[in-house]
Formats: C-alpha cells, sequence, structure tokens
C-alpha cells in the first residue's frame, strides 16, 4: 500500500537554483535509530525495512501488505552520525543562511525515538568523559563546519546565538545569567513573533559557541521514565544570527548589515502517557508536550489546504506554533528530521510519526531573505542591560547577607 510519494523533482534543485519567492517544500529525513538493550532484552522484532534511500517500508503484524513511505532521506540503523549529517544537507542550509536566509532544522518524533542523540550526540557517560567527536550530532558538526565559512569570508561577519526552551508552554531563556524567568513571546510586522529580553550572545570562536551548547544542554529540562532514561520534557530553539558588514554597512549606518539566521529546534517527544508510566509533575509536562505538538500539527494540516490564507492558521495557539510559524509557513527554509525507532512495540507511535512528516514534507514556503538584519545592535544592548540588571541584583542580595547595614549607603544603583 502507497502511503505517500515523495514531491515530483528533487527539492534540493529548487535550492541550487536559488530559492526566492520560489515554492520550496519542507525537507523532510527520516532516521531509524536501532534497537534499544532493553528492546533487544524483551525480544521485541523490527517492523521497519529500509530499500534504497528514500523509501521505508512498514510491515503491520499479522502479514497485512506493507505500508511505503518515500522521504528526501531515509536512513536505517547502520547510518553513523556523519552519514546523517551528509544525507540532511544541512551544509546548503548554512549557505543559505549565510547569504541571508532564516534557515530551520527540527527533529520530530515519539519519546526516546533519538531526536536529541541526531541533534546533539549521546549525552556524555560522566563527569569529565568526553564524548567520542564521531558521535557528534548535527549541531556541532553544523558549527564546526560555519566557523570555517565564515573565517574563509572576507567579509567582516558577528556571530551571536540565543537558546531557548519552552517547558510546561512557559519560554526560559537557557543563556540567562540567573535562573531563567519566564518570558514574553510578542509580534510586530517587521519581526514577526519573538521572544521579549531574550539574551543573545556574541561569539568568536567554535569553542565558546560550543560552550553555549554545553551551557543550554546542562539547563534543560529532563527526567526519566519508562521509555528514556534522560528524556527532554521542553522543546529547545538554538539560533544562530550571522550578520555581514558590507562596504555600505560601514560607510552608511542607516544600511543595515546583511545576514541570515540557522535555528536548531530539538522538539520534545509525543509521548503516550500510558506506556511512559508518567504521574504528576510528569504527567503535567507530557500534557503539556503533546498539546503542543498537536497545534503544530494542526497548523501542518492547514497549511496543507490550496484555499487557505496564511492569517488563518492558528499559529498562535502555542509558543511552539509561534515560534515556527515563519519556517512553516512563511520565508524560511526548513528541514525536518523524524526520528523513529524500528520495534514493532513502537509501530502506532511510528505509524503516526511518519503520517505528521509526509504531510509536512508537502508544506511550502518561499523564501526570502528577511529586510532587516538577522540581529539589531540595540537587541544586543537590551541584552547586555539586561545582564547587568541581573549581575547587579545578585551581587546586592549577597552584600544583604553580609552587611545588611552597608546597603543603605549604596543608594537604588541601575
Ligand atoms: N542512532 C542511535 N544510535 C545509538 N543510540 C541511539 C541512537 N538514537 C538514540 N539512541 C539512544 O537512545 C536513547 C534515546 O535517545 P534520545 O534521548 O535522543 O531520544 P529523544 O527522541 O530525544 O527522546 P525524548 O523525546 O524523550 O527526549 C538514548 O540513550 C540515546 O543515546
Amino acid at each position: 500500500m502507497e502511503e505517500r510519494g515523495s514531491p515530483d523533482g528533487d527539492p534540493e534543485l529548487n535550492l541550487d537554483q536559488g530559492p526566492e519567492g520560489l515554492e520550496t517544500p519542507i525537507q523532510v529525513v527520516l532516521r531509524v535509530r536501532p534497537m534499544s538493550t532493553a528492546e533487544l532484552r524483551r525480544g521485541e522484532q523490527s517492523a521497519l525495512r529500509c530499500s534504497g534511500t528514500r523509501t521505508l517500508h512498514v510491515r503491520p503484524p499479522g502479514g497485512a501488505q506493507d505500508v511505503v513511505f518515500r522521504f528526501s532521506a531515509v536512513l536505517d540503523a547502520s547510518r553513523t552520525q556523519e552519514d546523517v549529517f551528509q544525507a540532511c544537507g544541512v551544509r546548503r542550509l548554512g549557505e543559505l543562511a549565510l547569504r541571508g536566509f532564516s534557515c530551520t532544522v527540527f527533529t520530530f518524533g515519539q519519546t526516546g525515538s533519538g531526536k536529541t542523540y541526531t541533534l546533539t550526540g549521546p549525552r556524555p557517560q560522566g563527569e569529565g568523559v568526553p564524548v567520542p567527536p564521531s558521535l557528534a550530532g548535527i549541531m556541532q558538526r553544523t558549527f564546526t563546519w560555519l566557523l570555517e565559512q565564515v573565517q574563509h569570508l572576507g567579509t567582516p561577519t558577528t556571530l551571536h546565538a540565543s537558546y531557548l526552551e519552552i517547558y510546561n508552554e512557559k519560554v526560559r531563556d537557557l543563556l540567562s545569567s540567573g535562573s531563567p524567568r519566564p518570558l514574553p513571546v510578542r509580534w510586530n510586522k517587521t519581526r514577526g513573533f519573538y521572544v521579549e529580553q531574550l539574551r543573545v550572545v556574541e561569539f568568536g570562536s567554535l569553542g565558546a559557541l560550543m560552550e553555549l551548547l554545553q551551557m543550554g544542554l546542562s539547563r534543560r529540562r529532563s527526567s526519566a521514565h519508562t521509555l528514556n532514561q534522560t528524556s527532554s520534557r521542553s522543546h529547545a530553539l538554538l539560533t544562530l544570527y550571522i550578520n555581514h558588514h558590507t562596504q555600505m554597512s560601514h560607510m552608511d549606518p542607516r544600511v543595515p548589515p546583511a545576514g541570515g539566521k540557522l535555528c536548531f529546534v530539538d522538539l520534545a517527544g509525543s509521548e503516550k502517557v500510558a506506556a511512559t508510566g508518567s504521574r504528576g509533575e510528569l504527567m503535567l509536562e507530557a500534557n503539556s508536550i503533546n498539546r503542543s505538538l498537536l497545534a503544530l500539527g494542526h497548523c501542518i494540516s492547514l497549511l496543507l489546504d490550496p484555499h487557505r490564507k496564511q492569517s488563518h492558521i492558528p499559529f498562535r495557539d502555542s509558543k511552539l506554533t509561534k515560534l515556527l510559524a515563519d519556517s512553516l509557513g512563511g520565508r524560511g527554509v526548513t528541514l525536518m528530521v523524524a526520528c523513529v525507532s524500528p520495534s514493532v512495540q513502537c509501530l502506532p507511535e511510528t505509524l503516526s510519526t511518519l503520517r505528521y512528516a509526509s504531510r509536512a514534507q508537502r508544506v511550502t514556503t518561499r523564501p526570502q531573505p528577511p529586510k532587516s538584519p538577522a540581529i539589531k545592535p540595540t537587541q544586543c544592548l537590551e541584552t547586555e542591560i539586561l545582564q547587568l540588571q541581573e549581575e547587579n541584583r545578585r551581587l546586592r542580595s549577597q552584600l544583604v547577607q553580609i552587611d545588611p547595614k552597608g546597603m543603605n549607603s549604596l543608594g537604588s544603583g541601575l
């Protein structure tokens, strides 16, 4: 049974000709992770078979006919992290970001299907135990490639990063200097949806960017449940902002530096609460995750309606859909990496991921470089001020503990 064919022709071809204003489909790459030790111990069988580089056969139990899915690329459990990086064509997205486009890579799939592993590699086995470079994920590989490109550009370029998570429908800044406070999501005509007061950090080296990634990863909410010992309980968005300072922008302050964005989104996994055994706080988190993924699925379905009007897509239904609005229906270039477990026990969730991914690859965007720079100098200044205010508050509270009376002589400060 044919579930869905790939879009006619190779979507990569459109990108090579330059995607400005062209209807460009969201590319979907499928990754099947290896059987886990627990699945093997329980003697679970695989329900999936990859054929060629783009086709997946799903064998339903009971001898029914195979269901066939096609994607831009299909990677079986034997494929390495480097294979995944190559097959996803993330370098191509990086090149577009360097040319001023807004590009997004997001992982999608059931809890425990390998989304975080694919984006950022396995978690370290212990304090100070480094992860072998061969296991580095898409993000670290892209960072290395991007920093090399920027060095050889010949145009002065500044790089900034922000990192946030959406936890229980609240946006938290993973790079904030104090403990993260919920931040509001706003909208305006030029920027679309954006997070107010989000810290954006300038970085100049690969090491500095890797440190920001580690800082965010260590602060992101995760918990153990039946299907995953370290399950992410939030959606995480790391964005790189690239600004080129051209001759014109140096000579004329009214000419903004041109630049693009590259955003990596690690979605929290959909989960059946009965299967994960979640109770209490875990259950609340699971409900919030499932609700936002449902809102995302609803927007994707509506985007496929040929009579839709962009303004009628309910992006405002969740923080996640607000922040992905441009990647899904707007001017961005988007890649989705769908992750699945091969086990027959996961088949209902796997089929639901595959159908979700099939719908997503029929969504098109019309890529356009934004008219304003990826990040404005005033935004950087705002975050620096916020940081100084936070630092000031922290030092003041330390002083109160040491010398409560001495505080009176300091005045109100910042
Ligand atoms: N391709 C792979 N090769 C080896 N191990 C993998 C692979 N993919 C995932 N794993 C392992 O499977 C487990 C679950 O992976 P991961 O945490 O990335 O899943 P997830 O989809 O991000 O889950 P959640 O949504 O719950 O956060 C981890 O122990 C991870 O190391």
